[in-house]
């Protein structure tokens, strides 16, 4: 068998530890190493002439990417996950107590697993490169470092800085890393082994410690004054998880009994709470969301077809999605784009939009004026179709009007290439009627962003009947490029995300005209596990855009999808959300710290407000909606498959990622349960919660969405 770890000695006593994991892209650890590290380690204890050992990947650009997610996934006891936890800790410990400096040489992705094997050696080098990431991000697959992590990263950068990196997962730079005392000295890549191996000539202590602030320091002297850092973390965690995510609470916990009762006994809470976290759940979905993106990144959306290679883009309107769109293109995918708009006016504001994010990177200390400047320098403008003809796509991002796009279909096809792909940014119109106009109908697709598009990590991909598969594929890679996860879904009004959200949207302006208050509905909404509620959704979207797709969908879809008619008083009462400062709430001057409902709006609806319902039939009245729908959308084919559906649903609605997707979780209530619920509400409030066609079938059958583990 192959071996993962290669022991070299130099003649100057410094030996070196390669690990490269055979045939495969990145280093993961793996419980089948135990034996030859162990094996390895002994060698090392037994050799008198080795003075210093220095730990580096052999693999180019990544150091370990933590422990293997696949071997977590097939764990199936508690017992099984806490062995797994308790064989790190003993390899890392004996990595630890080894009388020689060990130096972690680190290039590449440094994370979890990884990070903890690096904070388990004396020192830490890392190269400058962009490439270097460290962190624990654990807590995104629902888990807890459970490689000492939890112990041994407080006792190194300090409680406040370690519970914020295993908190929120967050990737650390190699400037920020050296800044903190994650790492002692950061390099060039080409110098990355000698300055490790100079380190561990020089012995085990760094050179300089980083000082914590004066703040910190008090906060974390004692365990009293470290109390008050921990309750605060857990009241923020309350306040962020709304108590759906276990693992949190669990990572606090590790912490504070590590450092109150020692690093024996806080890794054997480690390793306990880590068990029970692999065996959740919770982290069950974060996971097969981690597997189902890492998959989508290879796909090509046509099998079979190579995508053809974007030199430069063109942006058709220069609003909000259309300036996004254009930032993007120039600062992620490093495309030169060419906006243009009817208006000087909406050429400033994509140039100002793009400005904008560029230099809050330069604040930040993310880039440098002059990179900030080169990427500006990528994007131009025009009024006219002028400095088009060579582009390789054009996303159009103007007014959901039909006509108007027909003339821009016919404008592109006279003005540009034979091949220049006709990308349209609609919300709602079927790309097949927009592609009617089109002379070359293979060059037109939909390319449907979320707002605000520099954010929103989803777009879908739209084919109609006659879109090339060089069309999807060359899009599909350009959407990729500008760092977004693609989804490709047939057409059809809506196509996938709009379409769930708008009858989720309509049952909770429903409650909303029973009665039920705004913030009421809010908090069930965000109870369940969303990132904000249906009613500040609506306003930071805006209800005249609510109202503009809600006809379109209504007429190629059917009754099911009209809106509240009382929802039209709102636009009469020119309410439009918080773009112009009236909606549901307060904005403005009017608006307080904490958001504060606009009672006017109960008037202008003429709503009583009655009590509050139970949170949970308020959520699952709204969300039985999406999930039905989702349903429909795959049983259509407007999505491929669920897990396209459960991506899509979360990248781009925030649906909870803890349940995996709609999918995912109509698999965890059971398809019988989902159509007795349903048809007890089509009892009460009518066709509307007719249950999906595929979905009475799957129940009589017994049948899921995915194979059961
Ligand atoms: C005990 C410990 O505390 C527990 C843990 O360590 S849990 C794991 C913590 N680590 C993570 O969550 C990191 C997960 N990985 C990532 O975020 C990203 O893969 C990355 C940032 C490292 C690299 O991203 P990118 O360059 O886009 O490469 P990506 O396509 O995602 O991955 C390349 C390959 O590595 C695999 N991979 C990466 N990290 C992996 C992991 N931790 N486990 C298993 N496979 C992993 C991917 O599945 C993919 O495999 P393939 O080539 O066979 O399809």
């Amino acid at each position: 068998m192959e071996k993962t770890f290669q022991l070299t000695r130099r003649e100057d006593g410094i030996a070196i530890l390669t690990m490269d994991v055979p045939g495969e892209t990145m280093n993961t650890l793996k419980a089948e190493f135990g034996p030859e590290i162990s094996e390895t380690l002994a060698d090392i204890k037994q050799d008198n002439s080795i003075k210093g050992l220095v730990i580096i990947s052999g693999k180019a650009d990544s150091f370990v990417a933590g422990a293997d997610i696949s071997m977590l996934d097939a764990c199936t006891s508690v017992e099984a996950a806490k062995t797994l936890s308790q064989q790190g800790h003993v390899v890392f410990n004996e990595l630890q107590n080894l009388s020689i400096p060990v130096v972690a040489a680190i290039h590449g992705a440094c994370l979890g697993g990884g990070l903890e094997l690096a904070l388990a050696c004396h020192l830490r080098v890392c190269t400058e490169d962009k490439k270097t990431i460290l962190g624990v991000p654990e807590v995104q697959l629902g888990l807890l470092p459970g490689g000492g992590g939890t112990q041994r990263l407080p006792r190194l950068v300090g409680v406040t800085t370690a519970l914020d990196m295993m908190l929120t997962g967050k990737q650390i730079r190699p400037k920020q890393a050296l800044k903190m005392g994650l790492v002692d000295d950061m390099v060039p890549a080409s110098i990355l082994l000698e300055t490790a191996v100079a380190l561990a000539k020089k012995g085990k202590r760094a050179a300089k410690k980083v000082k914590p602030s004066l703040v910190n320091k008090v906060l974390e002297s004692t365990s009293f004054t470290r109390d008050i850092v921990f309750n605060q973390a857990t009241k923020q965690v309350a306040k962020k998880t709304q108590g759906n995510y276990p693992s949190p609470n669990k990572i606090i916990d590790c912490v504070r009994q590590g450092l109150n009762k020692g690093l024996t006994k806080g890794l054997e809470v480690e390793a306990s709470h880590f068990a029970e976290l692999v065996m959740s759940k919770e982290s069950e979905s974060l996971r097969s969301l981690f597997f189902a993106t890492t998959e989508m990144k290879k796909e090509t959306g046509a099998q079979g077809t190579t995508a053809r290679k974007v030199n430069k883009a063109v942006v058709l309107g220069g609003g909000l999605m259309g300036g996004g769109i254009a930032s993007v293109t120039t600062t992620k995918a490093k495309v030169p784009v060419r906006v243009k708009d009817i208006s000087e006016q909406g050429l400033s504001n994509a140039l100002a939009y793009a400005y904008k994010l560029l230099a809050k990177g330069v604040k930040r200390r993310h880039m440098t004026p002059a990179v900030r400047d080169n990427l500006m320098s990528l994007m131009t403008t025009t009024t006219e179709y002028k400095g088009i003809k060579d582009a390789d796509i054009v996303v159009e991002a103007v007014f959901e009007d039909l006509q108007l796009k027909h003339q821009m279909v016919k404008d592109i096809e006279r003005e540009c290439a034979e091949n220049t792909i006709f990308a349209s940014n609609t919300s709602s119109l079927p790309i097949g009627q927009i592609a009617e106009a089109a002379q070359r109908p293979e060059n037109v697709i939909g390319l449907h962003y979320f707002s605000p598009v520099e954010k929103m990590p989803l777009v879908e991909v739209i084919a109609h009947k006659t879109t090339s598969p060089e069309t999807i594929a060359t899009t599909v890679a350009f959407a990729r490029q500008q760092g977004k996860t693609p989804i490709v879904v047939q057409d059809g009004a809506g196509f996938y995300v709009n379409r769930i959200l708008a009858l989720y949207m309509n049952e909770a302006a429903q409650w909303l005209l029973e009665g039920q208050r705004v913030e009421h509905l809010d908090k069930a909404l965000v109870k369940f596990g969303f990132p904000v509620g249906p009613m500040t959704l609506l306003d930071e979207v805006g209800i005249d855009v609510g109202a503009k797709i809600s006809p379109i969908l209504e007429k190629e879809l059917g009754e099911r999808f009209s809106a509240p008619k009382a929802f039209d008083q709102l636009l009469a009462d020119d309410r439009k959300g918080r773009k112009n400062g009236k909606g549901f709430y307060q904005y403005g001057a009017k608006a307080k710290k904490s958001k504060l409902v606009d009672e006017s709006v109960y008037r202008v609806l003429g709503i009583q407000t009655s009590s509050d319902q139970p949170i949970k039939s308020v959520s699952e009245r709204c969300v039985i909606q999406m999930l039905n729908e989702a349903v429909r959308c795959l049983e259509e084919g407007i999505i491929a498959c669920p897990r396209d559906g459960d991506i899509g649903a979360i990248f781009g609605i925030g649906f909870p990622p803890f349940l995996g997707g709609p999918f995912k979780y109509i698999d965890a209530l059971g398809a019988a349960n989902l159509v007795k619920t349903l048809e007890r509400y089509q009892s009460m409030y009518g066709e509307r919660f007719v249950p999906a066609q595929s979905l009475k079938l799957m129940a009589e059958k017994g049948d899921q969405f995915y194979p059961v583990n």
